[in-house]
């Protein structure tokens, strides 16, 4: 089978998708130490949706995330990408620490070729948006982690957004690697809730990766497990709006289902 990714329209009807994954594998390696880590990943991120991807250590999340980046080739199946240009956030904000928090949200405007009064502004927008305004001058030492994960959101945002004019009404889409993992709870917290808010705001898509149920419930309308080596989608569940005791429920049914996973995995 041939293995491509297609900056393609992949469409619903008339819309356009940002990504949609048709049978997807990835192994690393070959002959008896090939690792295969994704195997039949049939996966689709509407537009504006938030969907989080769980699974435990190791089941392929990161990979996946790296194939719809573009950093790494799928070895079997098709992605269709709608999206002009995903951008990623890591775990570690991975800022150019040269650069001020403002220069480090231009800097994909700048590749672009976006005018400095323009890109300028719209740096400065961002800013505001994750709460930095007045901040622009610092440097990255100068920042929390929490401040330096809202400064590469901030950055991720400015390189998804049509303003550098090759993607002109295609959806945008963001690829998050489990962001906030490196934070304190309280930090962390705060910075989903944040998420929550500009991703309301800006209606990019999100595809959010991490192996934390109760961080998937909260922050996804939609949250897909992954089994564990090689990574497939197990069960998908909608949970779009559910709060208090629904919520619970919902933590508990997939925290279970994720158990599950885990040990045909150690069993195996
Ligand atoms: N470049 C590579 N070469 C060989 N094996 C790799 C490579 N990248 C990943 N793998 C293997 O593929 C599997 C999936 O790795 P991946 O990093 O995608 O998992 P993950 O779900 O993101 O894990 P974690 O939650 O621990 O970050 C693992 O077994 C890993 O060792």
């Amino acid at each position: 089978m041939t293995a491509t990714v297609e900056a393609a329209r992949a469409t619903t009807g008339n819309a356009v998708r940002p990504v949609r994954f048709h049978q997807v594998g990835k192994a690393f390696g070959t002959g008896k130490k090939s690792v295969v880590a994704l195997e039949g990943v049939d996966l689709a991120v509407e537009t504006g949706e938030f969907v989080c991807l769980l699974g435990a250590s190791g089941c392929g999340k990161t990979t996946l995330l790296n194939l719809v980046a573009g950093l790494d080739q799928p070895t079997t199946g098709r992605i269709e990408l709608g999206s002009s240009r995903p951008a990623v956030v890591f775990q570690e904000a991975a800022l150019m620490p040269w650069l001020t928090a403002a220069g480090n949200v231009e800097l994909p405007l700048r590749l672009a070729g976006v005018p400095k009064a323009q890109r300028r502004a719209k740096a400065a927008e961002l800013l505001e948006l994750v709460r930095l305004g007045g901040l622009g001058d610092k440097r990255p030492h100068e920042l929390s982690g929490g401040m330096r994960q809202r400064v590469a959101l901030a950055r991720a945002l400015a390189s998804t957004t049509d303003n550098t004019g090759s993607g002109a009404g295609k959806p945008s889409l963001l690829l998050m690697d489990e962001p906030f993992s490196a934070l304190d709870a309280i930090t962390r917290d705060v910075l989903q809730g944040e998420l929550l808010r500009i991703w309301q705001a800006t209606g990019t898509a999100i595809l959010f990766v991490t192996h934390d149920v109760r961080e998937a419930v909260r922050l996804g309308r939609r949250v897909v497990l992954l089994s564990s080596r090689p990574g497939r989608v197990v069960r998908e569940w909608e949970v779009a709006g559910l709060a208090g005791a629904a919520e619970a429920a919902a933590v508990e049914e997939i925290n279970a289902e994720l158990r599950k996973v885990i040990s045909s995995h150690a069993a195996a």
